[in-house]
């Protein structure tokens, strides 16, 4: 009771640096945009690779996956999905490069970064301006749902990943670059919410522990659970394939 009573919306949410690289930027979309993300993840999932549980080593994931530009299992990326038929994803529309670069040069201006990439105004706009996410993962989490302590290190590339995040409220846990264990910190993405970890801190162990219920805001085209889209450069050249 009393912990409901402090979670989320009540207490004050503002742009924070958690650690160096690693930006988190409340409300960052508006209720139209998460409208149109929300229409756009029906529509990526009724396309070639619809929302399935990756399996990782035989064992299937709570989380449901569907993506963009690359295919993700057990680790690798390859261009095509031979669980579906070799049908390859469809690749990431501009529109959503574009979303990657207004991420970057808002999460990174200066007024929330203090400690990387240190770039002037101008600067910081050049460089966002160069960031081209090839692949996007678009996950569901049913409500219950979680994803273990992990690093986003199959791409060959050092460039920061885009998290949006809309639906129920997830307890992110945001880690360290060594372990999957303590140090960490938790904080709540909710509907709307930017994250952005890049830099020192590209390659931090993070995890969704938990979702939190009744926390779905009123008037959410997502009628229970989360999406998340994350936005990566794989670094790969496409006529290749991970082993
Ligand atoms: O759902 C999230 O906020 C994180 C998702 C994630 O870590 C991933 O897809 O690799
Ligand atoms: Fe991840």
């Amino acid at each position: 009771m009393v912990d409901a009573l402090f979670t989320d919306s009540l207490l004050p949410r503002q742009p924070q640096e958690l650690a160096p690289g690693v930006i988190h930027l409340p409300g960052w979309l508006s209720v139209e945009q998460q409208d149109f993300l929300v229409a756009q993840f029906h529509r990526w999932g009724a396309g070639s690779i619809p929302p399935h549980h990756p399996e990782i080593y035989g064992k299937k994931m709570s989380v449901k996956l569907t993506s963009l530009g690359w295919h993700w299992s057990n680790y690798s990326y390859s261009r095509s999905a031979p669980e579906f038929g070799g049908r390859a994803p469809a690749s990431v529309p501009d529109w959503l490069v574009g979303v990657g670069r207004k991420a970057l040069q808002d999460a990174y201006s200066s007024s929330h970064a203090s400690y990387w990439p240190q770039l002037s105004e101008p600067e910081l706009v050049a460089w966002a301006a160069t960031y081209s996410p090839d692949m996007a993962l678009i996950n569901y989490y049913a409500p219950g749902t979680s994803m273990g302590m992990h690093q986003d290190k199959e791409e060959r590339s050092s460039a920061p990943v885009v998290s949006l995040s809309i639906g129920q409220t997830a307890l992110f846990r945001a880690g360290n670059t060594e372990t999957k264990t303590r140090p960490y910190q938790d904080i709540l993405l909710a509907s709307g919410d930017l994250l952005v970890f890049g830099g020192p801190s590209r390659f931090m162990y993070h995890g969704v522990p938990k979702l939190l219920e009744g926390t779905t805001p009123s008037g959410c085209l997502l009628p229970e659970g989360r999406i998340n889209i994350t936005l990566r450069v794989t670094g790969l050249h496409p006529s290749e394939k991970q082993a």
